[in-house]
């Protein structure tokens, strides 16, 4: 286990049990798991919590001085108890908790939002020492190692770092970045087409793929496309689950992504996305950091980019790509109408570099996950800091060239009941 530390003022660590695999014969008191598999377990705990929203997935398993689960807990969204809070609460006895060691994905947060600070309730419980996977990069939230220290907990961070910064990567991200984490995502032909030479591009991927898709929707917190393919698709936006034998409509996934429509030209009220049961939130531009920050400040933490190509292309090309997934569809389009246009790839010198991340068939179709390669040659790829401008939305069209957010608010209006999906969504 490679861990910080950060010592406390004269506590001593509880006893922590050897691993699991070193557990003596069956008629023994069982074996305590050790610190790590209960990080593992930890991070299995914080999936059951949403994937979406402005908090992250988090879990925690609380341990007994002689290393034996006493409870474990996760964070089910804003607003509800934080993983470490609900470990707690699943005590037998309260009393249970003094001596004991809260293993937990995240740093324990520091700050009094909807509810209060993690860090005073594991002291004020009695918690000895906390094992922690990733630090809060949270500017109000952070800093609960510090306040654990500084009243005498025993504190290691980065237990299993890399396995729980890969659960909650786009979180992290995010909150790093000051920014949503973006998905661009697109399907295209064999031959890198996304659509065929006369526009038409429904559909490409068969139904694995979509079915795909429509998970990802569900789990984003924003989807977002430009005014080219609102006017070529009228596309819904919504996640949508397979119909089943017997339906004729889909269901609808009980957490839809916010719908985001790109681009200075204006969308017609009757387009099938004002449908959508969330409000549509229409940028009137096509500053993408600008659109980034001021969805950052709704709340928003991720963003699934569906295209198209010329949209797909301007995220990429100012380095706001995190992630692509790409579906392969095993069919032949030729023509003009290539899945990534402008990247700002003059030559094989500046190609951007990827790793894969997972490569799988579904149905005849193959998904291609992959990020950035950062750090290396390509500024393409690197992140662009956000303006101190940007993230300031108005209700008209800005025609400041260092103010150009140009977010549309319309107020809701009685004669035309679609308005309303103009209104933005506070978080
Ligand atoms: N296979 C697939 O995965 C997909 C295929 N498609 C297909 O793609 C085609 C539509 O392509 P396309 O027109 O490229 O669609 P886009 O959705 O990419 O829309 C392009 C428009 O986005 C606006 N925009 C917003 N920000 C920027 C920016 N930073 N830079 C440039 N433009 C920006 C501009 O509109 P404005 O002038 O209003 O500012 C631009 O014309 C259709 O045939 C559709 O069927 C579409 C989506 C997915
Ligand atoms: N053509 C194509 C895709 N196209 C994307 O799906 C949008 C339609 O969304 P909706 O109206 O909600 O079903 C469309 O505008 C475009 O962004 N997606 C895919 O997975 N496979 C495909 O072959």
């Amino acid at each position: 286990m490679r861990s910080t530390e950060h010592d406390g003022k004269g506590a001593s660590a509880p006893a922590v049990s050897a691993p699991a695999a070193s557990a003596p014969a069956a008629s023994a008191p069982a074996a305590a798991p050790s610190i790590e598999a209960a990080m593992r377990r930890a991070i299995e705990l914080a999936a059951n919590g949403p994937a979406w929203g402005v908090n992250p997935q988090v879990g925690c398993v609380i341990l007994s001085p002689d290393g034996v689960v006493l409870a474990e807990g996760w964070h089910r969204g804003a607003g509800t108890p934080h993983a470490e809070v609900d470990a707690l609460t699943k005590l037998s006895a309260a009393s249970d908790a003094i001596g004991a060691t809260a293993v937990v994905t995240l740093e324990p947060c520091n700050h009094t939002g909807r509810t209060g600070p993690c860090s005073e309730a594991l002291v004020a419980a009695g918690i000895s020492t906390v094992y922690f996977g990733a630090g809060d990069p949270g500017l109000r939230s952070g800093g609960g190692a510090g306040t654990l220290s500084a009243a005498g907990v025993r504190v290691h961070g980065g237990v299993l770092a890399a396995e729980v910064e890969r659960s909650i990567h786009p979180w992290l991200t995010a909150m790093r970045n000051g920014r949503p984490f973006v998905t661009v995502k697109w399907a295209s032909s064999l031959d890198g087409r996304a659509a065929a030479a006369d526009g038409t591009s429904q559909w490409i991927t068969g139904p694995d793929a979509r079915t795909d898709v429509h998970l990802r929707r569900s789990r984003a917190d924003a989807i977002a496309v430009g005014t080219g393919t609102l006017l070529a698709d009228d596309p819904s936006l919504t996640a949508r689950m397979p119909v089943s034998t017997g339906e004729t409509e889909p269901t609808l996934y009980a957490h839809q992504p916010q719908p985001v429509m790109i681009g200075e030209r204006r969308i017609d009220r009757t387009a099938r996305v004002f449908d959508h049961p969330l409000p549509v939130i229409e940028y009137q531009s096509r500053n993408l950091h600008g659109v980034l920050a001021d969805l950052f400040d709704r709340g928003v933490r991720s963003v699934f980019v569906e295209g198209g190509p010329t949209l797909a292309s301007a995220f990429i090309r100012v380095g706001l790509a995190d992630e692509i997934v790409a579906y392969l569809a095993p069919v032949l389009l030729g023509g003009p109408l290539l899945a990534l246009g402008d990247i700002g790839v003059d030559g094989i010198a500046d190609a951007l570099p990827l790793t894969i991340v997972s490569l799988d068939l579904l149905g005849p179709d193959l998904r291609i996950v992959a990020e950035p390669v950062r750090g290396e040659s390509s500024a393409v790829f690197l992140d662009s800091p956000v303006s101190s401008t940007a993230g300031t939305s108005s209700s008209t069209a800005s025609t400041s060239p260092t103010s150009v957010i140009s977010v549309t608010s319309v107020t809701p209006s009685t004669s035309d009941p679609k308005e309303h999906h103009l209104v933005h969504r506070n978080h």
